[in-house]
């Protein structure tokens, strides 16, 4: 398919919706024709956010998807979890492609889902429906689909770090720790008692140890992958930054496999899939190198006294973790070149 195509976003106010919108303005083949919230409707879109001030006139229309029907073909739901499970159907009902951020539709257990998530899972019928859009791995099926369930920022970081040694059955299965780490903004622009000033600046602690939401889906990713289940443990971070995750994954190698095949191997996994850029050996990751991009670049060292590898995997939250691999899970639907209106240099320094 080709031409270009009208988007509205729901939670167009929060930073996933303000980071699709910084995307799709220059998007060649994408016009933004609704922004949309739940509880600013009738207000201008730049009284929240000034810095698109003479680039987005517009006013913010109400949760309607039927008016929403009338003016896009495709809807970015940026809202948080529930709030999609319940209006993702009514906006597949109403004739619009839908591509959802939050995880209401990747577990494919509703009971896993409402162990991590603490809500009642999305109807089964729209969770078969929705295609899990880690690019990557699983683009082929995003081709031509209508309604996405776009990744998780953590599980995006994990997930491209892992998928080559767990594909080709390198490494024990047993053996994955993943020790991430995520800027302030990963938490969305809403005041909490964890994300205020004082409680992130010169602070550094992790949380939902053992217990949150993203471990189920990177299990799921990987066991889809390996064709086995796949349990492991990860553990993330918050660090007094605004953009950006750093993945340290640690795993035991099997058979002896040294650095420069792990390398090869990731060379040759990501060959031609222009998002991931794997570094050359010896050379590490940071996450402001992929800053304001939808880039993933992997770093990997094999230890040859303990037989483990460390993978370290960088991402921006917003972009690559979120708003950036929706675009490019909407060139995929729409039948385009993956990485179109995506050619973002990193923001350096
Ligand atoms: N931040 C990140 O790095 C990432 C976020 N995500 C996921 O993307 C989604 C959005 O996250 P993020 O932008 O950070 O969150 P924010 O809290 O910044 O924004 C969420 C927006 O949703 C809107 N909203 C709240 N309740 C409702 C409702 N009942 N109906 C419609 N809209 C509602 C709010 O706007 P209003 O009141 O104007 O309607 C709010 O601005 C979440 O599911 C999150 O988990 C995924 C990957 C990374
Ligand atoms: C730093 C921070 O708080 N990050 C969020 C990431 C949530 C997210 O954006 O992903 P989902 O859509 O799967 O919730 C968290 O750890 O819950």
């Amino acid at each position: 398919m080709s031409g270009t195509i009208r988007a509205a976003i729901v939670g167009s106010t929060g930073y996933g919706g303000v980071e699709l919108i910084r995307l799709l303005l220059q998007h060649p083949k994408v016009r933004i024709t609704s922004v949309i919230s739940s509880s600013a409707a009738g207000q201008l879109y730049t009284d929240g956010y000034p810095h698109l001030t003479e680039i987005i006139t517009d006013r913010l229309d109400a949760v309607d998807p039927e008016l929403v029907a009338s003016k896009a073909d495709v809807v970015f739901l940026a809202t948080p979890h529930g709030v999609s499970a319940a209006t993702a159907p009514k906006f597949l009902e109403a004739g619009l492609k839908v591509i959802d951020l939050s995880g209401d539709f990747r577990l494919q257990d509703g009971s896993v889902y409402e162990k991590y998530y603490k809500h009642a899972p999305a109807d089964p019928s729209y969770v078969k429906k929705a295609v899990y859009g880690l690019a990557e791995v699983f683009g082929a099926d995003v081709n031509g689909a209508s309604f996405v369930a776009n990744p998780g920022c953590y599980p995006t970081s994990a997930a491209l770090g892992l998928v080559p040694l767990v594909q080709a059955g390198w490494i024990d299965l047993d053996s994955i720790i993943i020790d991430a780490k995520s800027g302030v903004s990963g938490a969305g622009r809403g005041m909490s008692l964890t994300t205020h000033f004082s409680e992130v600046n010169e602070n550094f602690f992790a949380y939902k140890i053992n217990k949150h939401q993203h471990t189920p889906e990177i299990e799921q990713t990987l066991s889809r992958v390996a064709g086995r289940p796949v349990t492991l443990t990860f553990t993330p971070h918050l660090v007094p930054m605004t953009r950006g995750i750093l993945s340290t994954i640690y795993a035991k190698l099997e058979n002896g496999r040294t650095e420069a095949e792990v390398h090869e191997l990731y060379r040759q996994y990501y060959e031609g899939r222009r998002f991931v850029r794997v570094r050359p050996l010896g050379k590490f990751p940071a996450t402001k190198e992929v800053a304001g991009s939808n880039y993933c670049d992997i770093g990997l060292s094999v230890d040859a006294r303990t037989g483990r590898i460390t993978i370290l995997s960088a991402i921006d939250n917003l972009v690559k973790g979120a708003a950036g691999q929706a675009v490019q899970n909407l060139n995929l639907m729409m039948g385009w070149d993956e990485a179109e209106g995506l050619a973002f240099t990193p923001v350096y320094p």
